[in-house]
């Protein structure tokens, strides 16, 4: 029996998904964590959600902040274009670990790059270090202590331009009201709300969509 609830996951779908299938990786994982060991993925309900903002952004370049054992990058990452890359930040060595395991597996791991460390040092090095111009769509689904902190790091970077997306995981459970009172309030952003459920539960969440209009 692995040790973490992280590895009895991976460990879950190794044995059971499909190799280099993304969608039967996510399918596993959903059925996992609603059937065995609850787990913190955006899941099956919100995913949906997820899935039809990515397909109408259709992203050439993704930034996810919170990584945790790849649900999500697999899911993002199952949807884009050839040439496309997602950069996803963990913090926790282990969920990377986890997560570069699970990316692999899923086949998904030529668009796919993990990025160790924090967002508050991660974001400004982006353009410097990483090569990039411009994100087309961020997932965040980290802290939400973080959420806004890092939205205006994003800004003042300059790595959001007029019609970038962002995403927000748990905006209701855990909650991030700072965030959406930023979001909504400072003008710079036309926001949209996807009401749905903590994933594996039937506690209300939801999704916050804002479309940067520019600085
Ligand atoms: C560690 O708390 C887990 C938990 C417990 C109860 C309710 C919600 C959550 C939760 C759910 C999520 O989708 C999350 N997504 C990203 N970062 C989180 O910390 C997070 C937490
Ligand atoms: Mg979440």
């Amino acid at each position: 029996m692995a040790q973490r609830k992280e590895e009895r996951i991976l460990e879950y779908v190794k044995q059971h998904a499909a190799e280099g299938d993304p969608q039967s990786v996510v399918d596993h994982i959903d059925k996992y964590c609603s059937q065995k060991e609850w787990a913190m993925h955006v899941g099956d309900e919100k995913g949906l959600i997820l899935d039809q903002v990515v397909k109408e952004t259709n992203p050439t370049i993704v930034l996810e902040l919170g990584t945790y054992c790849g649900y999500s990058a697999t899911r993002i990452a199952r949807l884009l274009k050839p040439g496309s890359r997602l950069l996803t930040v963990e913090m926790n060595p282990e969920n990377a670990a986890v997560a570069k395991q699970m990316i692999q597996f899923a086949g998904v791991q030529d668009k796919v790059e993990i990025l160790e460390g924090s967002t508050e040092v991660i974001i400004p090095s982006l353009k410097t270090k990483y090569g990039v111009d411009r994100v087309d769509f961020v997932f965040i689904d980290h802290f939400s202590e973080r959420y806004t902190a890092d939205t205006k790091l994003l800004e003042e970077c300059q790595l959001i331009k007029k019609g970038s997306v962002l995403l927000a995981d748990n905006v209701v459970f855990p909650g991030a009201p700072d965030f959406l009172e930023y979001v909504r309030t400072c003008g710079r952003y036309d926001c949209t709300y996807y009401p749905s459920h903590l994933e594996y539960s039937d506690k209300l969440d939801a999704l916050e969509k804002a479309v940067f209009k520019g600085p």
